[in-house]
């Protein structure tokens, strides 16, 4: 894991596995889901992504769009939480997120005039909201996550070639896919610990999110930067996420110009870390789950 990290990651995981998570009902789950979209989109500025300064390396999109995408997929992050808690997690529980999941697809695409805004958002999201209905360590968020997108998905298209599916068969990269299958690590390891320790060594709120982000981007095998720019656009994108990180994070000067940098970098090549900002927004619907009043009460700061 990267130097950047100011105390041992496995410190900072290890402080936040145990603690408790709110259990909050399907429409509250829904509502995080929707604002931890909220907030990934309107972060600025990330690099190459859509955000308030514009459309990054996306001609088709901008906050607006992401913004309406958000509140359409609202309502379908809480039926899945719904079934979630009417089913234990097993092979019906993965059907019913799976067809729901698909149905948000459709109605994105519907919403957006055929733009993918949240594909990969929907499928991270949606299983961590479903996980969340039964879990109350992040440990057990992490592994009912992953139990669920192992289990078989019957409805799966497997006519269509995904980017993702295309990338995996050219280079042999992992997706979306097996991030979910192996309990999100880029998430566990990498966005949520950097945020954790960005906030608490004082950074800014957006700087923090940002921190978390590049902090994904360091080691992401992001298929949509490799569908768009092969293998040289996702070295540089693990490199220049890593620079600015070594360099102290976004909120150096050094760390702002290398920011910079690194969007010219990803759009001289039409990169785009979409992978990365749905994980961010992954992370932040995690970030809102943590129960910091138990956790002040019984004197065990978050980090
Ligand atoms: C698994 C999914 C994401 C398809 O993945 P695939 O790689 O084939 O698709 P595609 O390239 O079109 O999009 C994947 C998206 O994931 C994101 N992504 C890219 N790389 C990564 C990565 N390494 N880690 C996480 N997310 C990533 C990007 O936003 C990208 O656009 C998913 O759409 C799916 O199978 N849905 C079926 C419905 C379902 O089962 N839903 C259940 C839970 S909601
Ligand atoms: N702020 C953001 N800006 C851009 N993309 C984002 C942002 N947040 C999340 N994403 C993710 O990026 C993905 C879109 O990326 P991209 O346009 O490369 O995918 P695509 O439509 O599969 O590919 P292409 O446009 O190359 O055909 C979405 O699935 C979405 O989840």
């Amino acid at each position: 894991m990267g130097s950047y990290l100011k105390k041992d990651t496995q410190q900072v995981i290890d402080a936040v596995t145990g603690i408790s998570l709110r259990r909050l009902d399907a429409a509250n789950l829904a509502y995080l889901a929707y604002n931890a979209l909220v907030q990934e989109a309107t972060l600025t500025p990330k690099p190459a992504l859509v955000d308030r300064r514009g459309s990054g390396a996306h001609l088709d999109m901008d906050m607006a769009l992401l913004l309406t995408s958000a509140r359409c997929l609202q309502p379908y992050f809480c039926e899945m939480a719904d079934k979630a808690f009417a089913y234990p997690l097993g092979p019906e529980l993965r059907q019913h997120i799976g067809a729901i999941g698909r149905d948000a697809e459709k109605a994105m695409l519907q919403e957006t005039n055929g733009v993918n805004t949240h594909k990969g958002a929907i499928w991270a999201l949606g299983l961590l909201v479903s996980a969340a209905t039964q879990a109350n360590t992040l440990d057990e968020l992490f592994d009912h996550a992953a139990h669920l997108a192992m289990l078989p998905d019957s409805g799966l298209n497997t006519v269509y070639l995904s980017n993702g599916l295309q990338v995996r068969h050219q280079y042999g990269l992992s997706g979306a896919k097996e991030e979910a299958q192996l309990g999100f690590p880029h998430v566990k390891e990498l966005g949520l610990p950097m945020l954790l320790q960005s906030r608490a060594r004082g950074d800014s709120e957006s700087h923090a999110q940002l921190n978390g982000l590049l902090a994904i981007m360091t080691r992401l095998s992001d298929t949509c930067v490799a569908s768009r720019s092969g293998l040289e656009g996702l070295e540089a994108m693990q490199q220049g996420a890593s620079a600015v990180l070594n360099a102290g994070g976004v909120g150096t000067s050094l760390g702002c110009q290398l920011l910079s940098d690194l969007e010219h970098t990803l759009l001289s090549c039409n990169a785009s870390p979409g992978g990365a900002a749905d994980l961010l927004a992954a992370t932040l619907f995690i970030d809102g789950l943590f129960d910091r009043q138990s956790a002040q009460t019984s004197s065990e700061p978050l980090i």
